[in-house]
C-alpha cells in the first residue's frame, strides 16, 4: 500500500499504530484483578517525565495495523478489552470501538483526556496530567480518575481534578513507580484523612506481569 494511502487510513481509525497486544490482569483501579486483553496503541504528545512506556510515544515506530485484525483477534482471548497507549485518543477510536461493540467486548480505555474523545466504551479511565489537561466531555464521561501522585504537591492537584468529574465518577490515587516506597506512606494518610479517595496500585508490577 502507498504511503498516503495508510495515512489516510489511519486518520480515519481504519488502521491504528499498534505497539503490543496482550492478554493479562488489570492491574490498576477499579477493574484490577479483572483479566484482560490489552490493546497498546504507539502516538503519545503529552510527555510525563516519569511515563512508563516512553517508547509509545513516537507512532512511527510502531507499524500501522488494519483495525479489524486487531479486533478480531483480541475477541479470542477476552471479552474484556482494554485500549490504552501511548494516548489512545491521539486516533479516531470510533471504528475499533465500533468493530469491538458488534463482537460485544466490553470495552474499557486508558487516556489522559487530553484529546476529543471518539469511540464508545464501557469504562473510561482519566488519569489527567497537569501539562496538558483533560477535554470538558472526558471530565463528564469518566467512571474512574486516577490521579498519579509523584510528590506531595499532586494531592492538590488531584483534588482540582476531582471538583471536575461527573458525580458518580470513582476517585483514585496510585503511586508513581519509581518513587512508591516514598510516596505510598502520604497516600495512605491522605485516604485515611480524605476518604472519598481509594489507594490504586500498578498491581501487575507487584505480580510480575505485563
Ligand atoms: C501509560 S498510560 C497510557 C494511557 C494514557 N496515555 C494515560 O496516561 O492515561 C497508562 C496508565 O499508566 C499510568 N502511568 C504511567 N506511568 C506511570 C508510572 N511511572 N507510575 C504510575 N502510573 C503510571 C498513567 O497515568 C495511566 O493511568
Ligand atoms: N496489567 C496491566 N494493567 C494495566 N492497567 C493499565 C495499564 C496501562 O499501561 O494502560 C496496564 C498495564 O500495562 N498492565
Ligand atoms: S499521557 Fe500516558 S502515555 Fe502519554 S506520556 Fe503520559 S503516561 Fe505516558
Ligand atoms: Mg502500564
Amino acid at each position: 500500500m502507498k504511503k498516503e494511502q495508510i495515512e489516510k487510513l489511519v486518520e480515519e481509525g481504519k488502521m491504528l499504530p499498534l505497539m503490543e497486544e496482550f492478554y493479562t490482569i488489570q492491574g490498576e483501579g477499579f477493574h484490577k484483578g479483572t483479566a484482560a486483553y490489552f490493546i497498546r496503541i504507539g502516538g503519545c504528545d503529552v510527555g510525563c517525565h516519569w511515563c512508563d512506556v516512553k517508547e509509545s510515544w513516537d507512532a512511527d515506530k510502531h507499524p500501522p495495523t488494519v483495525t479489524e485484525k486487531i479486533v478480531d483477534n483480541a475477541v479470542k482471548y477476552s471479552d474484556t478489552v482494554v485500549i490504552t497507549g501511548g494516548e489512545p485518543l491521539t486516533w479516531d477510536m470510533t471504528e475499533i470501538t465500533t468493530r469491538l461493540k458488534e463482537k460485544n467486548a466490553k470495552i474499557h480505555i486508558e487516556t489522559s483526556g487530553a484529546y476529543k474523545l471518539t469511540g464508545i466504551w464501557d469504562w473510561i479511565c482519566l488519569s489527567p496530567k497537569k501539562i496538558k489537561l483533560p477535554q470538558p466531555e472526558v471530565y463528564e464521561k469518566a467512571n474512574e480518575l486516577k490521579v498519579i501522585i509523584f510528590n506531595k504537591h499532586d494531592f492538590k492537584f488531584a483534588e482540582e481534578q476531582a471538583a471536575k468529574v461527573n458525580k458518580d465518577c470513582i476517585l483514585y490515587l496510585q503511586p508513581e513507580w519509581s518513587v512508591r516506597e516514598k510516596i505510598i506512606p502520604l497516600i495512605v494518610d491522605y485516604v485515611m484523612q480524605n476518604p472519598k479517595w481509594k489507594v490504586s496500585l500498578q498491581t501487575h508490577k507487584y505480580l510480575n506481569i505485563p
